[in-house]
């Protein structure tokens, strides 16, 4: 096992899912993703390796010819994923997201509408909930949808959509006021619609534009976009569950999955960070012996490999709470909240322990120190995390005045 956390308690089948995972990344992620990241360019060859291996079917339930497996397993190949290439992590993660949302509040009809093709990896999931003027207040989005007849007209600008050209179906939230009238909390009026369109840029569908890829500091092999709505027509029966006002709640429902998934990453991209700091450490030598022997080394890689350990711990703990059928925001904020701190940390201790050669981009712990910060902010930020913490904390330790 490359991993340094053991997680006990796994049936064999997910220990032969998650190993297959871990050749998978040995062989064809590993050598590729520093150069691919460095040309910016989009991983082909790995998706369509993920998709022989079965993996976009990976949660989706059996019935629609996926492999029924539970978010635990998933959040278990996303950290063997994320530890080849947070890239190709992203490029899965908005697909279950989607997935989960369609298993848990679908319609039948929805349901054998989009998950076999999604199970097969034909057609991929990208949601959207953020917008140019805000991320963490979801409560406060613009874009609206209005009712004419059968069909919605959907207006409005969508910003940090992931897997935004490469998806065809985008769950994207809106407020739809019809049947609900004024005075009702603005978390209560919104709706999540289920988009189909072509992938690509430009105008994949008429009234919906993708414009081009917003560059980023790194996390380069995953494409994030804008998505501009403008008279999107959306049929009625493509409202999430068929009812709506529930789209908050869908969402977070959704992100909850999002932010096991980010813990997942940070735990994954952290164990690399110390695989190439504890590989390096034993070969470069200073004062006549390699740094691995010097105390001021060794505790480093100590701190490392503890912050690994407990991210991974808590990953598990979140993904079983949700996987029992429970809301999770408590457990999955912490396991965001922690994992992507520490890995943020473990990066820069191996980072520093390259000493020079760390800031060349030759090694590959350049790419993770310029991937590591995104986790602080995707899927809520570290300081929104710590508010849901918060919040729930009160509530189970409420003290009568
Ligand atoms: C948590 C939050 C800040 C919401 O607080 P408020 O005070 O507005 O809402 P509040 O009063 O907490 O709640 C309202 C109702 O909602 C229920 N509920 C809440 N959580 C959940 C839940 N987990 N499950 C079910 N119900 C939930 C709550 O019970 C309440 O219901 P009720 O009114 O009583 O019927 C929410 O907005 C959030 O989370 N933001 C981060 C978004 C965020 O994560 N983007 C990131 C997107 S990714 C991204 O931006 C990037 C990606 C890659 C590149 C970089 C950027």
């Amino acid at each position: 096992m490359s991993r340094l956390a053991e997680t006990h308690g796994l049936t064999d089948v997910q220990r032969e899912i998650v190993s297959t995972v871990r050749d998978f990344v040995d062989k064809e992620i590993i050598p590729v993703a520093t150069g691919l990241e460095h040309r910016d360019e989009y991983p082909q060859a790995i998706v369509d390796g993920l998709k022989e291996l079965g993996l976009f079917g990976l949660m989706i339930p059996e019935e629609y010819g996926g492999l029924g497996e539970s978010l635990l397993t998933y959040a278990l190949c996303v950290e063997e994923i994320a530890r080849g290439w947070m890239s190709v992590s992203g490029i899965i993660n908005t697909h279950f997201i989607v997935a989960y949302m369609l298993k848990q509040h679908g319609t039948q009809e929805q349901r054998d509408h989009f998950l076999p093709r999604m199970a097969a990896g034909d057609i991929r999931g990208a949601f959207s909930m953020s917008e140019p003027a805000l991320g963490s207040d979801v409560s406060a989005i613009s874009s609206k949808a209005v009712k004419d007849g059968d069909e919605y007209v959907l207006t409005g600008q969508k910003m940090w959509l992931t897997n935004g050209g490469t998806s065809s179906l985008v769950a994207v939230l809106v407020r739809s006021d019809e049947g609900h009238p004024e005075g009702t909390a603005p978390h209560k009026s919104m709706t999540t619609f289920l988009v189909e369109k072509e992938p690509g840029f430009g105008e994949v569908r008429p009234g919906l534009t993708i414009p081009g890829k917003i560059e980023k500091m790194g996390y380069k092999g995953v494409d994030t976009t804008e998505l501009i709505m403008d008279g999107l027509r959306v049929p009625a029966d493509r409202v999430l569950g068929g009812v709506t006002g529930r789209g908050f709640y869908q969402m977070m429902d959704g992100v909850e999955v999002g932010r096991v998934n980010v813990a997942a990453r940070g735990c994954g991209v952290a164990q690399r960070a110390f695989e190439l700091g504890v590989g390096y450490a034993q070969q470069r030598h200073t004062f006549g012996k390699p740094i691995a022997q010097h105390q001021a080394v060794q505790f480093k890689l100590a701190e490392m490999a503890t912050k690994v350990e407990a991210a991974h711990a808590m990953m598990v703990n979140a993904a079983r709470k949700k996987d029992s059928g429970q809301r999770n925001d408590l457990e999955a904020g912490m396991a965001k909240y922690l994992a992507s701190e520490y890995c943020k940390e473990v990066v820069e201790d191996a980072f520093r322990i390259h000493g020079g050669y760390g800031f060349s981009k030759e090694y590959e712990i350049e790419r993770l120190y310029r991937e590591a910060p995104m986790l602080l902010i995707g899927e809520g930020t570290a300081e929104i995390q710590k508010m849901i913490i918060g919040r729930r904390l009160l509530e189970e330790y409420r003290v009568q005045s």
